[in-house]
């Protein structure tokens, strides 16, 4: 008999098998569960004003937060809140249209829950990105900043900072056309919600921070703990001030604005990021 054929022993009224094929144990799920979850390779988290690198996503299926069980909603303005599902580059990939910020008012366990998320449905890669004020001096409105590192203020207690993005990464970044307004620099994450103080700012450049922003250093952080590879990057969006006599406060219309006139080169960046990810991961 065949491993697939039924013997029509019909003992409690239906068609018995005896094949031991037609058994689904937790474990069998399982190694479904992981076959499929491999399909899904390459995770966004779009920053405020950012979410237009959603549109780099092909086929896609979208999912509002708010039709997902138990997950958060997004709150701020500049995200969308929903996930999208598709290609980028031939790639499968979940985009985060939105992401979720300790100042909205959610634990950060709440706030890198999605990134575990991805992680379940197999996501080896991350793309995180965010808005941020620069800090150094040579960087201008406008500029991309690659997170080469990170200063884990709000966990200053101990957890590791994210160390060296993929070197062919970083120049495939400054292929874009982009190299005087390309720089790799330290990022650091305030609790927000408000801007930082002038003796903030202060204290962060004596730090070594090249600029600050209110996200992504938990999620990087979570997405390494579980074994991820992780590429950040920071839009500049204002140019924070140490002067107290001079330069204003960023306003949120301000970061938007920015994301914005950013559309078209942030789409080409995770386009390339993505594609380079497909070419060089070996579906690892
Ligand atoms: O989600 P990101 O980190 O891009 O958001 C930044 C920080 C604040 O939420 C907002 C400031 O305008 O942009
Ligand atoms: O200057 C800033 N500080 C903190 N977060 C930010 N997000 C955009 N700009 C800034």
């Amino acid at each position: 008999m065949s491993a697939y054929s039924c013997n029509n022993n019909k003992s409690n009224g239906y068609d018995m098998c005896e094949d031991t094929e037609n058994e689904y144990t937790y474990e069998k799920l399982m190694k479904i569960r992981e076959f499929l979850a491999e399909r899904i390779h390459v995770g966004i988290i779009c920053g405020s004003g950012l979410g237009s690198m959603g549109e780099a996503v092909r086929n896609s299926v979208c999912i509002e937060y708010k039709d997902i069980p138990s997950f958060p909603i997004s709150t701020v303005q500049g995200h969308k809140g929903r996930l999208i599902f598709g290609y980028v580059s031939d790639v499968p990939v979940m985009c985060m249209q939105g992401r979720f910020h300790y100042y909205e008012g959610y634990p950060l366990s709440k706030c890198v829950m999605p990134v575990r998320l991805m992680k379940l449905l197999g996501v080896t890669h991350l793309i995180a990105s965010n808005a941020a004020g620069g800090l150094n001096p040579s960087y201008k409105v406008g500029d991309i900043m690659l997170q080469k590192d990170h200063l884990n203020i709000m966990g200053f207690s101990g957890n590791n900072p994210l160390r060296g993005p993929n070197d062919g990464v970083t120049n495939l970044v400054r292929q874009l056309g982009m190299e005087d307004d390309v720089h790799e620099g330290v990022y650091t994450c305030m609790g927000g919600p408000n801007y930082e103080t002038v003796a903030e700012l202060r204290a962060l450049k004596v730090l070594g921070v090249d600029a600050v922003g209110m996200s992504t250093v938990h999620e990087v952080t979570t997405a390494k703990h579980c074994g991820m590879k992780c590429f950040a990057f920071s839009l500049i969006t204002n140019i924070c001030s140490i002067d107290y006599e001079n330069g204003e406060e960023a306003t949120c219309e301000e970061v938007l604005d920015v994301g914005k006139s950013k559309e078209t080169i942030l789409k080409v960046l995770v386009e390339n990021v993505v594609k380079f990810i497909g070419e060089h991961s070996n579906n690892e």
